[in-house]
């Protein structure tokens, strides 16, 4: 059986062509990249080459450019970062709906004398702007905002809240995870006043264990790993040099899929969404009117378990997720769902398909065949399912 792979705000498969640069960097050209003889050297240049790449994806500077081992890592890194930079400020403000690589920083730091602001979601898993300019003020040294959510893709206005910040937040620095917005969506740092931002290498066909800090020139910094002079001693530790050069190409091909992902990737997707509330009663989708990743597709189905309709579907070939990974495993409702107002019913009963330029016209006809039979069987199998149907 042949697996339909719509999981990739998870994960993505590495694309072939990134493999194929990345492969003579193991048993080959294996030099350290500081390395003053030419082993190395020939290292640092693909290193640079790969800096320009990703620099190129984004509209930024090579130079403002750090390779770091995940998105987490860099999430963690510009936090930390801001908050040494201002030692006399104690307010961080995020969102509620924050992927934990930040959520559970911050929270953490609430427990060590710092104050945090979750900002709250309204029912589309859209911010209240006005909620920001009001809680902003002196003593805020970092707004750390997604730019697009793993869960419901749905898009947050982060050109206009860093506008905000630079206006209100008497030099507060401006973070934001475009994890998930990175290779899906245009992003230009030359027009833009994003002090920080995040990227992991496993969401854009590169591999796990891969991502960039961009940092803005003349941002101050303190680095979270300190060691070596990697980096330009910004991130210390020898350079995961094949999974750098990876990444610089994984850059180089998202850019050249960027028009593919908007138009026939978000076709696929409407149309998954059109034919599921067309075929299934009582299914609705989370984030729906608002801007969402034109990948991503958040459905509740009520009166059925989000995890039994995983593994009916999983039977078919089907992998899809009930939340983000890390929260599947654990019976809580999603924490994204939850700040949205979702109804505890439909947040059991969401799933998340998330697709890729590798996805296919096929596929999306197979889950709209297999699915709706699924729901239907487990609606059967309900209490409420059954009175639902029955009525
Ligand atoms: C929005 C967001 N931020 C951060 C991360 C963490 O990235 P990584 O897995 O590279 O640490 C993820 C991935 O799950 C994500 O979706
Ligand atoms: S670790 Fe990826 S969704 Fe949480």
């Amino acid at each position: 059986m042949k697996e339909i792979y719509l999981d990739n705000n998870a994960t993505t498969k590495v694309d072939e062509a990134v493999f194929e640069e990345m492969r003579p960097y193991f048993c080959d050209l294996y030099g350290n990249p500081s390395s003053m003889h030419y082993f190395g050297g020939q290292v640092q240049r693909k290193v640079d080459e790969a800096r320009n790449r990703v620099a190129a994806l984004l509209g930024a500077l090579p130079e403002e450019i750090i390779f770091t081992a995940c998105g987490t890592e860099s999430d963690n890194a510009a936090i930390r970062s801001a908050l040494e930079v201002f030692p006399e400020r104690r307010h961080i403000i995020t969102t509620r709906v924050e992927h934990p690589a930040v959520l559970t920083l911050c929270r953490n730091l609430s427990k060590r004398g710092y104050r945090v602001t979750e900002l709250g979601v309204d029912g589309e898993g859209r911010l209240d702007l006005d909620e920001l300019r009001s809680v902003i003020d002196e003593d805020t040294a970092v707004v750390s905002v997604m730019w697009a959510n793993n869960e419901t893709g749905v898009i947050f206005p982060v050109e206009e809240i860093s506008g905000i910040v630079k206006e209100k937040g008497k030099g507060a620095l401006f973070h934001t995870d475009a994890v998930q917005a990175v290779g899906k969506i245009p992003i230009n740092m030359a027009t833009s006043c994003i002090d920080m931002l995040s990227i992991s290498g496993h969401k854009l066909h590169a591999p796990k264990g891969t991502g960039v800090l961009y940092l803005r020139k003349g941002v101050p910094f303190r680095p979270f790993m300190v060691g070596g002079h990697q980096e330009h001693s910004r991130r210390a530790g020898t350079e995961n040099t094949a999974g750098i050069i990876a990444l610089g190409k994984a850059c180089e091909l998202a850019g050249h899929w960027m028009e593919d992902e908007n138009t026939r990737v978000r076709a696929l997707r409407d149309r998954l969404q059109a034919a599921l509330l067309d075929l299934i009663p009582r299914a609705r989708i989370n984030g729906g009117e608002a801007e969402r990743l034109p990948n991503t597709l958040s459905i509740a189905f009520e009166f059925v378990e989000g995890e039994a309709i995983l593994m009916l579907m999983s039977e078919k070939g089907i992998c899809a997720s009930s939340g983000s990974a890390c929260t599947s495993g654990s019976l809580e409702p999603s924490h994204v769902l939850r700040a949205m107002g979702v109804p505890f019913t439909c947040a059991h009963g969401s799933i998340r398909f998330s697709l890729s330029r590798f996805t296919t016209d096929g596929e999306i006809d197979t889950i709209i065949r297999e699915l709706p039979p699924i729901i239907r069987r487990l609606r059967e199998m309900s209490p409420f399912g059954r009175e639902f149907l029955n009525a």
